[in-house]
């Protein structure tokens, strides 16, 4: 990671007049642009050997990662640029200034003229660039590509260094890497109209279900610490009874039934975990606590509180007799051996869906790992040219924060579904096809946001189909919001892939995952994608739009018995997220018609529940 940057102008009229100098601001703003999170210092220095030298050696010192100098590389007898950075590295990379010289000769044969110098100075990269702001900027271009991973293997970042020399071998691999089949250049020709049937829902949900079933179901064994929300494969059986041994249920007296009211000799004294082989005869009993063995001949307990000390030793450190206020009952307050899990009984039936009480039990019985129906691998992806990472410090013009891919990550995980990040795609045919071609090998199911509607950048559908060769099972479903929703399947590698291309809104994006992503993917495993329902009364009127709509709302419940009241969650624009923060439900509004065009409140509605329901009292 490339955390501190420093910029060095090595001028002698800069140095006097730091207006002059046009090169140190040219590299601070691709600098400040390519990497917003980092430090970047700027001096100017004059064309002194021994300035220089000192100011890389202060800077190298300093834990800067990166030292760019501009400035005093060439011919005329003050430029010493070079040779003080020689003087500071310790290791050469004259490949760089190569490059660098490469690519400017291409423009200009002056560039024959410069000495420029790279090198490695401890963990610092130094870089001589040349002083004109024309070359300056010519030459940043050509090296941007390497510095971040420069500055890895400088710093032995082994992650790092490994994921991109992965992305390598996968751009060497990829043969969509250099030409998309899909030609951009003819934006007048676009069609004017979708080729894609608006289908019903219903319609959608019958081919997302029917496509699924080609999906292999296997059997995985996994830890039940990692079980929650997987699926049972076969019938778990109890191997061992719970308890193990008859146990007491009280704390008390451990007695004889038989012997009814009355005193009792306390013959011992027995806690939980404790083995004793006692036996008691007519007339004694043992002190017994919670979840204790009872020992042998005894088959009742009586709590301590309907019982009275009769006598104790000296020191009250022992009792020695007890009453026994109320007669017990055989069986009374023990847990007789398999009383809560008896040998044979089923634990997990296939199909269940695994909750926290049942890994208790499982763990209770002795199960430390279970077969489940193994889950289709997930990837998500955003593209988009206008997406920044969320975590960069500056956005761009124009630009906004990509808030689809954690979205999507956060949602499939609360329902159970971990999955892989696949970035970013730039909406260009030959990148999108290259980032395609970079998750399909990692995944079963691809699930990407954006470029899905009938903009001249809304690639993915075509890039699906001319460079993967994908059959799209369909591209626009009459709903809302969700309108361009895509679903296709390609072979890749032999194997299929099922990909949900969902349109970059972000609300479209949350609730076709719920409805589509999430369908396909209970599908897989449970037989059955569908959310239950509930009937639920709208709280207020809720005018109707075109297409059946998909409204996020909030659930109330009355203290009278009545159904509970839906709230919508404000503007249901697909574009605004905040109507989906909190919905514990989706309602299913039905479209408008010419003599329904609002449901009135109090109208009842059916919610498919897609999130939690809190109680929150009317
Ligand atoms: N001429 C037409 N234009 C549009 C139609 C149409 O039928 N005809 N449909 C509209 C509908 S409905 C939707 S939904 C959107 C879907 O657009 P795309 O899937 O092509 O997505 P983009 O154009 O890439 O982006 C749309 C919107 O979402 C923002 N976005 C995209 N990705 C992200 C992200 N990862 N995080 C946050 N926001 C994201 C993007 O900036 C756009 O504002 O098309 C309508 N247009
Ligand atoms: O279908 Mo779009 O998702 O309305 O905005
Ligand atoms: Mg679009």
């Amino acid at each position: 990671m490339v955390k501190a940057i420093a910029i060095i102008t090595v001028s002698d009229s800069c140095f006097k007049d730091n207006s002059k100098d046009k090169s140190g601001p040219a590299l601070f703003d691709f600098i400040t642009e390519k990497y917003p999170e980092a430090n970047v210092h700027t001096i100017i220095v004059p064309d002194e050997k021994e300035i220089i030298e000192r100011e890389l050696k202060y800077f190298c010192n300093s834990n800067i990662d990166l030292i760019l100098t501009t400035g005093g590389t060439g011919l005329s007898p003050r430029d010493v640029t070079p040779e003080a950075t020689r003087a500071v590295i310790q290791k050469e990379v004259p490949a760089i200034t190569t490059a660098m010289t490469i690519e400017s000769l291409k423009k200009t044969p002056m560039a024959m003229l410069s000495r420029a110098v790279a090198g490695i100075k401890d963990r610092t990269l130094i870089i001589n660039f040349p002083g004109s702001e024309k070359a300056v900027t010519e030459c940043i271009h050509v090296v941007k590509g390497v510095l971040s991973h420069a500055i890895s293997l400088i710093n032995n970042e082994l992650v790092e260094v490994r994921s991109i020399h992965d992305k390598m071998q996968v751009d060497h691999l990829c043969p969509h890497k250099m030409n998309s089949k899909v030609d951009i250049s003819k934006v007048a020709l676009r069609p004017r109209e979708s080729p894609y049937p608006m289908l019903e829902m219903s319609e959608a949900f019958n081919i997302v279900d029917a496509v699924m079933l080609q999906w292999e179901e296997c059997i995985e064994n996994i830890p039940i610490e990692n079980a929650v929300g997987k699926v049972v494969a076969q019938e778990i059986i109890a191997k061992e009874p719970m308890p193990p041994f008859p146990a007491s249920v009280k704390d008390g007296y451990a007695c004889l039934s038989l012997d009814g009211a009355g005193v009792r000799k306390v013959r011992a004294a027995i806690s939980a975990g404790e083995n004793n082989f006692t036996r008691l005869g007519p007339g004694e009993c043992a002190r017994v606590n919670t979840g204790a063995p009872l020992p042998l001949g005894a088959d009742c307990v009586v709590q301590v509180e309907d019982t009275k000390l009769i006598k104790a030793s000296s020191d009250n450190q022992t009792e020695l007799e007890i009453e026994v206020l109320v007669a017990p009952q055989a069986h009374q307050d023990v847990r007789a051996i398999g009383f809560d899990i008896p040998i044979g009984a089923i634990l997990a039936e296939k199909g269940d869906v695994i909750d926290a009480a049942q890994i208790g039990m499982l763990a209770g019985a002795g199960y430390q790992s279970i077969p489940v129906i193994a889950v289709p691998k997930v990837a998500i992806m955003s593209t988009g040219n206008e997406l920044q990472e969320p975590s960069e410090k500056i956005l761009r013009p124009s630009h906004i924060r990509d808030s689809n891919r954690i979205m999507l990550k956060a949602l499939l995980k609360e329902h159970g579904y971990d999955c892989i990040d696949c970035g970013i795609a730039r909406d260009d045919p030959t990148e999108l096809a290259a980032a395609i071609a970079h998750a399909l090998p990692r995944t079963d199911v691809l699930v990407c946001t954006g470029g899905v509607s009938m903009g001249d950048r809304d690639l993915l559908k075509p890039v699906l189909i001319n460079d993967f060769g994908a059959t799209i099972h369909f591209g626009r479903v009459r709903m809302k919001p969700g309108k361009p929703s895509t679903f296709a399947t390609c072979q890749y590698e032999g194997k299929i892939k099922y990909i949900f291309a969902l349109p970059g809104n972000p609300v479209s994006a949350y609730v076709c995952c719920l409805l589509l992503v999430l369908r396909a993917l209970r599908g897989c495993t449970r037989h059955c994608g569908d959310f239950a329902r509930l009937s639920v009364r709208l709280s207020h009127d809720v005018p109707l739009d075109a297409r059946p709509e998909y409204a996020r709302a909030v659930l109330r419940f009355p203290a009278a018995p009545d159904l509970p009241h839906a709230a919508l969650l404000g503007n249901q624009c697909s574009s605004r997220l905040l109507s989906a923060c909190g919905a514990s439900v989706l309602l299913e509004l039905p479209p408008a018609s010419d003599s329904l065009k609002q449901l009135d409140a109090g109208t009842t509605v059916s919610a498919l529940i897609t999130g939690r329901i809190d109680l929150t009292r009317l």
